[in-house]
């Protein structure tokens, strides 16, 4: 299903330099912490749906230089050492990764994935981590965007053709699945993921009929109780939606039923109606209407508020392509250098507050309030510290630091959970099934207030005082030492 070789190439340039110059320095083996998070939600959304896990621990625990790799790196400019080329022949990812569960509701600046290990296998992952997680947690985003509008009706990802590439539809496909589509046109992601498949016909089996009605029999004819035909070719309400109730009625008589219609264009809110009332009349009533046609979450909100009559909606290109904001941003960052033994916080400084990295080996509790059930927000704390559920605990917003709240009874989750060990799977992934559901279950625990589309509220996401302490004494220290060296 994913194949092993050629995936330890899929990273940068400089990710290999940076481990031939350790090489070079003896410290390819030293071993780091870093982190994998966004900074900014995507789509103006008030939370982000956390997908490409599955993905990232294939890449991970398959990970290989392939003969042919090796060939290609030793005719690079560089003319890297053959010891290490020799190095990477024999090269397996050993380190550890803690992560979010897949479908989690996750925010900024909270590790996704922390990962341990030599710095060498750190590097070489980060591009591609990068690159999986940062375009599935963008779909599944936009995904959930779409759930959010029609929790109850049908939606099938459409968008195959449109997409920026094979593997990003197929891992897209999965990634809206995960979100709450119902299903996918594409083959491959059903076969490989479960998903289920849908799908109606093209304008092409219309035009290759002499006249619209022959194709309608011909098509219900080869699917007697699950055919939807697309009725735009000609002229929707006065020639496809008339040849598709003369089909219904057709296969009615034969003990079969009309499944569907799909309008493809036009005034999808008032062709629905029209459509809708044509079927009624006519006795069809639980002949569905789908449609197609450009659509996302606003197209969807604005005809449910014009009462269009749609029970199912085909999502293609502005789902795969994440059309509004086709990057997350996702960043990767060294927090922490072991240094005899022990972990060492490393900080990167920004003019931009919000760009300033939270230094050191991290974990995310989410904090329920008991009486209300409702998530209160996200602590980031050290790893290893522990949070006494029967204490008040108090949080405080990291830049805005007045800004600060007591919760009292409540319950400490922790987020981050070992997934690989010194390489190695440690854990049963969920399939994606229940993942999906556990999605659906998780967005109960958050107040309406984050999960609308439009202007959501911020949902806290803090650090522990001693985390925060961390962070201001590394932040001056820094300025101390650049004073110092300038003379000031
Ligand atoms: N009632 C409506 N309210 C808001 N948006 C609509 C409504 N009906 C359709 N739309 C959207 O308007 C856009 C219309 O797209 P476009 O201008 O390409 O025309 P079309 O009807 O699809 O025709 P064609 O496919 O033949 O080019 C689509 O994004 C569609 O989802
Ligand atoms: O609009 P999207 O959200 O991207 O959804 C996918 C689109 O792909 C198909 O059109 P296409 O013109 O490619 O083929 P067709 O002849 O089958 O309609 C389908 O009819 C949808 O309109
Ligand atoms: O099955 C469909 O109707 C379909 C599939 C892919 C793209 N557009 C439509």
């Amino acid at each position: 299903m994913y194949p092993a070789s050629g995936w330890a190439l899929h990273t940068d340039k400089y990710q290999i330099t940076m481990m031939y110059a350790h090489w070079k320095n003896g410290s390819h083996r030293q071993r780091k912490a870093f982190d994998l998070y966004f900074r900014k939600l995507p789509f103006g959304n008030g939370f982000a749906v956390f997908a490409g896990l599955e993905r990232a621990v294939q890449y991970l625990t398959q990970l290989r230089f392939t003969a042919e790799d090796i060939r290609y790196l030793a005719e690079q400019e560089e003319k890297y050492d053959p010891a290490f080329l020799d190095l990477l022949r024999d090269f397996r990812f050993n380190g550890d990764v803690y992560a979010m569960r897949e479908g989690s509701l996750v925010f900024p600046d909270e590790p996704l994935l922390r990962m341990e290990g030599t710095v060498m296998e750190l590097q070489l992952v980060e591009t591609a981590l990068l690159n999986f997680i940062g375009y599935q947690t963008l779909v599944a985003t936009k995904a959930a965007r779409m759930k959010t509008i029609a929790p109850h009706d049908t939606l099938m990802e459409f968008g195959t053709r449109r997409a920026q590439e094979a593997e990003a539809a197929v891992w897209g496909a999965r990634a809206a699945y995960l979100a709450g589509f119902h299903a996918t046109s594409n083959m491959r992601a059903g076969e490989q993921f479960g998903i289920p498949t849908k799908g109606t016909h093209s304008h092409a089996w219309v035009q290759d009929f002499d006249s619209e009605l022959e194709a309608f029999r011909t098509f219900a004819a080869a699917f007697p109780d699950q055919s939807v035909l697309l009725v735009d070719t000609y002229d929707t309400l006065k020639s496809g939606v008339p040849h598709a109730i003369q089909v219904g009625l057709e296969l009615r008589e034969k003990g079969h039923r009309l499944a569907g219609i799909r309008l493809d264009s036009g005034d999808l809110a008032y062709l629905s109606k029209e459509a809708r009332h044509m079927l009624d009349e006519a006795g069809l009533t639980d002949t569905a209407i789908v449609a197609s046609s450009d659509l996302d979450e606003d197209t969807i909100l604005s005809l449910k508020s014009q009462g269009a009559r749609i029970d199912s909606w085909g999502v293609g290109t502005k789902l795969i392509t994440a059309y509004d904001q086709p990057a997350l941003g996702a960043v990767y960052k060294l927090v922490a250098r072991e240094q005899n033994g022990e972990w060492t916080p490393t900080i990167k400084i920004s003019s931009n507050p919000d760009k300033v990295t939270t230094p050191g080996v991290k974990t995310v509790y989410r904090i329920v309030d008991q009486n209300s059930g409702k998530a209160r927000g996200d602590l980031i704390v050290k790893q290893g510290q522990t949070i006494d559920e029967n204490q008040p605990l108090t949080l405080f917003h990291p830049v805005h630091t007045y800004r600060i709240k007591k919760v009292k009874r409540f319950r400490a989750i922790q987020l981050l959970q070992p997934v690989i060990r010194a390489g190695n799977l440690i854990t049963e992934l969920p399939s994606l099934h229940e993942l999906r559901d556990r999605h659906q279950e998780e967005r109960s625990l958050f107040w309406e207030e984050y999960l609308r589309l439009l202007n959501p509220e911020e949902y806290p996401v803090d650090l522990s005082p001693e985390l925060w302490e961390t962070k201001q004494q590394l932040v001056q220290k820094i300025y101390r030492t650049i004073r110092e060296e300038n003379g000031e």
